[in-house]
């Protein structure tokens, strides 16, 4: 599938959500959308499945049949979920029977009878889930699909998205939660700034020095300060190609409710920390040369 100068906005007078984007998908490909809030993630994914038309450019091959859960399931309709499931299988031409197959693999049995008004935030998810599976997508797009999962089908979830990959359909995802990093091969795609980049594979930090920079003069770090605990990991380029993995361990917030001060965690191959460090000082960064991570 072909993503080609792809540009989207929502009106005529609305700033462009995304402005000239490109990339490929093979068959078998798991991409993991990752990028900040309101950026564009959920608008790239339901470009990708054909919910909205892009502005300009192109998506070219995209496989005919496509299952997208979104965030948040529409569950005000007037059917159970069974009914639903069995509407939805007809309109796909799936055989009903796997109505049955998906229930029991996304634990939703007891659910089957149940009115979609009536379901839990979980519940209502978990239909959305079943939806896009029945019709053995050669495209999956999932939108924050572990939000509010139970525990056994976040476990089960990595297991069903690398069978669909297996059988050579290609599944994107955005997930805040990391919960495909374990995935072999996963990629990942960046939305910022109305661009699209690809971030490198192996997200993991090099082996080598690791440096905390601490941007700004606010006042101390408190552990009640920090508001947002981000574990994710994501590699970058030094502007000389160099590269390392970031990782935000926290934001600090003011009494104003404005994000002051950003703690990073930076790895690094040993020889290029000294000159990193010495141009983040020069950036007027506070930085710390923390330790030797394990060769
Ligand atoms: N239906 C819509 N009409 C107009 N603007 C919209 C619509 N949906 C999203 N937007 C705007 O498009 C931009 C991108 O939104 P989008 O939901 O795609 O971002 P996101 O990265 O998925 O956000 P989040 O991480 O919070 O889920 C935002 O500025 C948002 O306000």
């Amino acid at each position: 599938m072909r993503v080609i100068n792809l540009s989207f906005r929502y009106g005529r007078r609305t700033p462009w959500v995304l402005s000239d984007a490109g990339f490929v998908l093979s068959p078998g490909d798991v991409t993991e959308v990752v990028g900040p809030n309101g950026t564009g993630k959920s608008t790239l994914l339901r470009l990708l499945a054909g919910l909205l038309r892009p502005v300009k450019g192109t998506i070219d091959e995209r496989p005919d049949v496509v299952g997208y859960a979104p965030e948040r399931f529409p569950a005000a309709q007037p059917f159970t979920v069974a009914a639903y499931l069995r509407h939805m299988a007809a309109i796909r031409g799936t055989d009903p029977r796997r109505i049955d197959e998906w229930s029991g693999r996304l634990g939703m049995d007891q659910l089957m009878g149940h009115r979609l008004p009536d379901l839990s935030k979980g519940s209502a998810h978990k239909v959305g889930l079943a939806q896009a599976l029945l019709c053995e997508p050669g495209l999956l797009i999932l939108d924050e699909p572990f939000a509010g999962l139970d525990a056994a089908t976040r476990a089960e979830l990595p297991q069903i998205i690398g069978e669909v990959s297996a059988r050579g359909g290609i599944v994107v995802v955005s997930d805040h939660q990391g919960e495909l990093r374990a995935l072999p091969d996963l990629r990942r795609h960046e939305v910022r700034d109305g661009t699209i980049r690809e971030l490198p594979r192996n997200a993991g930090p090099a082996a080598g020095m690791r440096v905390t920079a601490q941007n700004g003069t606010a006042p101390d770090i408190t552990p009640q300060g920090i508001t947002q605990q981000d574990d994710s990991t994501r590699d970058d380029s030094t502007r000389d190609g160099t590269a390392h993995g970031i990782m935000v361990q926290g934001v600090a917030v003011l009494e104003d409710g404005s994000p002051a001060v950003t703690v990073l965690e930076v790895a690094v191959v040993t020889s290029k920390a000294e000159e990193l460090a010495n141009r983040l000082r020069a950036e007027g960064h506070v930085v710390q040369i923390a330790r030797e991570a394990a060769e």
